[in-house]
């Protein structure tokens, strides 16, 4: 067995199995191994009841008076249990297992573990674990990692599997030299990668995860500079112009650009029509107004004979762009060719929308990525708008220059991080930052609350739907589990339905729908046919319905600020006053100080530094800041120091041994090597 072997040669895991694996992006035995846990299990000792803290996992020593009460409830069957510490309580409940009214035996002792939740006044938990006390004796301190799941994907399995690999594996040799790991003060690369999966102590853990990080970092940084090499100096053979359109676009605007806006628009103009191929990203937090900019680049490679393409992340978002780009090209003098290709068209509208793009016939083409990018032949492709989330690197590149086309390109991104940061981490791109926001904007107002502040939030969706307005509730992520999302938000809505004035639309959107029915939900959406949709985090990037002017967060506290930021810029977005309620399920001081940096700033840019100081690069348990550029591990806010020293060693590599030539770097050159093919299919460096 070796890293490459499928994960079918594992004992005890078959097709259906690896299947399962599939789901979560683990083919290979290698992948597994690379699978790193999302968080850990930790077995404390247990606590006094006075030490209880709510939405933390804790353990407690209960003794059981008398046997448990049972109880029906619609369909579930309740058993439950109450507990007593010098005149504190604590209310235990389990569903669906009856038979613990037998097993939980008078006159003894168990140890109980699980979530500490607040309930109508009362310390409760479900759900929680039970132990005999010399079981738990065993586990305590011990970490069992918990790995990100599937529906039929139990952390048991993934937790076999990989101790079985590390079994049957002979591991990778360390490739780092010597000189950076001593340098850095890193861990051994194959004790890393075993204390990832099972740390025996904290401290080890720490410096696994310290190593692991460096790791992605620096090869993602090396693979950027070899990229960049490659691409640099491309002859400009798309030279565009704006012309006349383009005028007439600025003019006809319900607006006017504002400077930051008209500031990046001439850095992109000086690119188009300069000597070399443009590599721009914007930068811009969310509403800043990049759409209007990557349509004035598109109108103007239009305008000089080219065609434009836009891809977008999603099916909802190419075909907002796609409408709201047609109404302002509307009316215009110059009649351009707006495609739009998505996944849920029929084969034959795609077959002709094919022939038109390879016909000339359109000219600005949007949609999602896999679509342009694998089966779209151009006429004559001058421009690439695209997203962070999608890195357009050189193998994007190579496949269209193999088709003879090498067009500009411009990576649109709201991911507000330092300029520091930006550097690093888009190393290949120049950059542009739109910091500024239109004027006719009112701040949005915010506010932080409990969960006992819902029936006043709900009349003041009540009101503000009377006023014409619309309202996005989003339901808290369940990443353990995507079934049990879904079941939130559907239920979230069958409850709204009856708690908010009838004759209000509610409508719910989640991940696993059919492309067809998001569309359907969105369009309704911003048509004002529904006036309150209830969503799981699927709405977060770059929905634009400024009629929308309330954002309920529940459970806000799951998130992280920066994807919190992101949420709340779905609503201020047009002339009417908007309101963001964050609705937190914890009273942890902790918890409460993050949202509030929420409550104080609408800045993007002030949200992920304050959270970065507040949280420290220590931050091992905390939430990813963001999902951008897909590291596995590393996290560019929390971890902004690794990423600072991986781009120094990166640097220091390049100035030694460019191509990697010498004895001690070969480990290195063939890792990067895996990383880049492995790459090619995650992040397209
Ligand atoms: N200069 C401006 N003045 C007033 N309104 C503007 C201006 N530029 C853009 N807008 C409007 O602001 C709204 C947000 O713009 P846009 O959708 O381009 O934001 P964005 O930067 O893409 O944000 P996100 O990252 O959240 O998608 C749109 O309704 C757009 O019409």
């Amino acid at each position: 067995m070796n890293t490459a072997s499928p994960m079918t040669a594992l004992k005890g895991i078959g097709e259906k199995t690896a299947a399962l694996f599939h789901r979560v992006g683990v083919d290979t035995v290698g992948e597994l191994l690379s699978y790193y846990p999302r968080t850990y299990d930790v077995y404390e000792k247990p606590v006094t009841f006075a030490n209880l803290e709510t939405d933390r996992v804790q353990a407690v020593t209960g003794f059981i008076h008398r046997a448990p009460d049972g109880r029906k409830a619609g369909r579930y069957h309740i058993t439950t249990v109450s507990l007593e510490e010098f005149g504190m309580h604590l209310q235990l409940s389990w569903f669906n297992m009856p038979f613990l009214r037998n097993s939980l035996l008078p006159g003894c002792t168990y140890i109980f573990r699980g979530r500490v939740q607040k309930k109508k006044g009362r310390i409760t938990m479900e759900q929680p674990e039970i132990y005999a006390p010399e079981d738990y004796e065993k586990l305590l301190d011990t970490m069992q990692p918990i790995y990100g799941l599937t529906g039929g994907l139990s952390n048991k399995t993934v937790t076999k599997a990989v101790r079985q690999a590390f079994d049957q594996l002979d591991l990778d040799t360390e490739y780092l030299p010597e000189h950076i790991r001593n340098e850095q003060k890193l861990a051994e690369y194959n004790f890393a990668l075993r204390a990832i999966h099972f740390p025996v102590k904290r401290e080890d853990l720490l410096l696994a995860r310290k190593r692991l990080v460096f790791d992605e970092f620096f090869l993602f940084i090396l693979a950027l500079r070899q990229m960049k090499e490659q691409t640099e100096d491309t002859v400009n053979e798309c030279v565009i112009h704006p012309g006349v359109a383009v005028k007439q676009l600025l003019s006809s605007l319900p607006y006017e650009l504002t400077g930051a806006q008209k500031r990046v628009w001439n850095e992109i103009q000086a690119d188009l029509m300069g000597e070399t191929v443009m590599n721009r990203l914007v930068q811009g937090d969310v509403g800043s107004g990049k759409t209007v900019i990557a349509l004035l680049a598109l109108l103007s490679a239009v305008e000089s004979g080219w065609q434009g393409a836009l891809m977008a992340p999603t099916e909802v978002l190419a075909r907002q762009h796609a409408e709201s780009i047609r109404e302002l090209l509307f009316g215009l003098s110059m009649d351009t060719g707006v495609e739009l290709l998505t996944g849920s068209m029929t084969a034959k509208e795609k077959r002709e929308a094919y022939a038109r793009i390879e016909s000339g016939e359109a000219q600005i083409i949007i949609g999602t990525h896999a679509l342009i990018q694998e089966k779209v032949n151009f006429a004559h492709l001058g421009l690439v708008v695209t997203d962070e989330q999608h890195r357009f690197g050189v193998r994007q590149r190579e496949t269209l220059a193999g088709k003879g086309l090498h067009p500009h390109v411009l990576v649109m991104s709201a991911t507000p991080i330092p300029r520091t940061l930006a550097i690093i981490i888009y190393g290949d791109l120049d950059i542009s930052v739109i910091d500024e926001l239109p004027a006719n904007r009112l701040p949005i107002k915010n506010c932080v609350v409990d969960e006992s502040y819902r029936p006043k939030a709900y009349r003041f969706i009540e009101r503000e739907v009377a006023a014409g307005r619309q309202v996005y509730i989003i339901c808290p992520m369940v990443e353990e589990n995507p079934e049990i999302e879904i079941e939130n938000v559907v239920d979230y809505t069958e409850k709204l339905q009856k708690k908010l004035a009838s004759g209000i639309t509610i409508e719910y959107l989640h991940g696993k729908m059919k492309a067809a029915d998001k569309n359907d939900i969105m369009e309704r959406f911003a048509a004002g046919e529904i006036q309150v949709l209830v969503s799981t985090t699927v709405i977060e990037v770059g929905v634009n319905v400024p009629n929308a002017t309330v954002m309920m967060v529940e459970n806000a506290e799951r998130f992280g600020l920066a994807q919190l930021h992101q949420l709340r810029g779905r609503v201020g977005r047009g002339k009417h006053q908007s309101y963001c309620i964050f609705v937190s399920g914890s009273d942890s001081k902790d918890t409460k100080k993050r949202l509030e940096i929420l409550n104080k700033s609408n800045d993007g840019f002030y949200i992920a530094s304050e959270d970065l100081k507040l949280r420290g690069p220590g931050d091992l348990f905390g939430i990813r800041q963001s999902g951008i550029l897909e590291f596995k591990i590393g996290d560019i806010f929390t971890d902004a120091l690794i990423l600072q020293a991986a781009s120094e060693e990166a640097a220091k590599i390049e100035k030694l041994d460019p191509e990697l030539k010498l004895e001690e770097h070969q480990g290195l050159r063939e890792k990067l090597l895996e990383y880049r093919l492995a790459g090619m299919a995650r992040m397209s460096l």
